[in-house]
């Protein structure tokens, strides 16, 4: 991949859902924020449906899939239900992600490695439909092989725990996790995966990932949506730009 390559910004929007499902009515309205992000640059969307239905609703995913003209990143947990959803839609992208109903928020990367199979015969059939198949793992080694092995053409690496380091001012961590994960995002560039981050970037955490010459697309939500109370979704989003656009000039300009 040459430096002069775009990186992708794809913006996650379930947050507004999870604001509009607090009072259960239709207010705000993911779609429309989905727009408003597309017409601010977004290259992409990003909707996780999760299993408990927290936040983005099936009827959110439908109205996406009409509505977008940029590519939608479907974020599911490997389940039958969620199989049988993504291959009526077909989106263009298809992330698998660990989910656990008691967590507050994607905990950790999926154990690709011990699950190998199954999740090779799971994501088969959406290879086949023409799903570009994303894994969301941590950055190691073993789940990126594995990962390769099943056939997903696309990796997205877990940042939240370089995140929580950096805002926890546990600096030392924060160093070790942001070099796991330009060493593994090397690696899988190697391999011919395409990589994406993702999870819990912020103004503060998202240079040093931008500048890994191997990433492709950051996926960014929360932040995003929170900023947006005060700023407006595409002042926002024109920050994260920025910044992302500074962290590769940066990368070119020194190589
Ligand atoms: C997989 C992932 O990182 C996202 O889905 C994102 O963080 C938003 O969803 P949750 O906050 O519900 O995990
Ligand atoms: N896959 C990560 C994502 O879509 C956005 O995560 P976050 O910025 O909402 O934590």
């Amino acid at each position: 991949m040459s430096l002069s390559e775009k990186l992708r910004l794809g913006v996650n929007i379930d947050h507004v859902a999870t604001v509009r499902n607090a009072r259960g009515g239709d207010t705000p309205d993911p779609l429309r924020a989905a727009k408003l992000a597309e017409e601010a640059g977004a290259d992409g969307i990003t909707a996780h449906l999760r299993e408990d239905r927290r936040h983005i609703s099936d009827a959110d995913i439908d109205r996406l899939m009409d509505a977008l003209n940029v590519p939608l990143n479907f974020e599911m947990a490997a389940t039958d239900e969620m199989q049988a959803i993504a291959m009526r839609h077909k989106p263009h992208a298809v992330c698998i992600v660990p989910e656990k109903r008691e967590e507050r928020t994607t905990e950790g990367g999926l154990e690709v490695a011990r699950e190998e199979n199954r999740l090779a015969h799971f994501i088969a059939p959406l290879r086949e439909a023409g799903c570009r198949v994303s894994i969301f793992i941590a950055a190691d080694k073993r789940q990126i092989d594995a990962a390769h092995r099943i056939g997903a053409q696309v990796i997205e690496l877990h940042s939240g725990a370089y995140c929580d380091a950096h805002h926890e001012g546990r600096f030392d961590d924060r160093d070790r996790e942001l070099e796991a994960m330009r060493e593994m995002s090397r690696y899988a560039h190697s391999l011919g995966l395409e990589v994406h981050v993702g999870h819990g970037l912020t103004y503060d955490t998202v240079k040093p990932v931008a500048a890994f010459a191997e990433v492709r697309e950051l996926n960014i939500g929360h932040f995003i949506i929170g900023e947006a109370i005060f700023i407006g979704l595409k002042p926002a989003m024109a920050e994260m730009r920025r910044l992302m656009d500074e962290a590769r000039g940066e990368l070119q300009a020194a190589s």
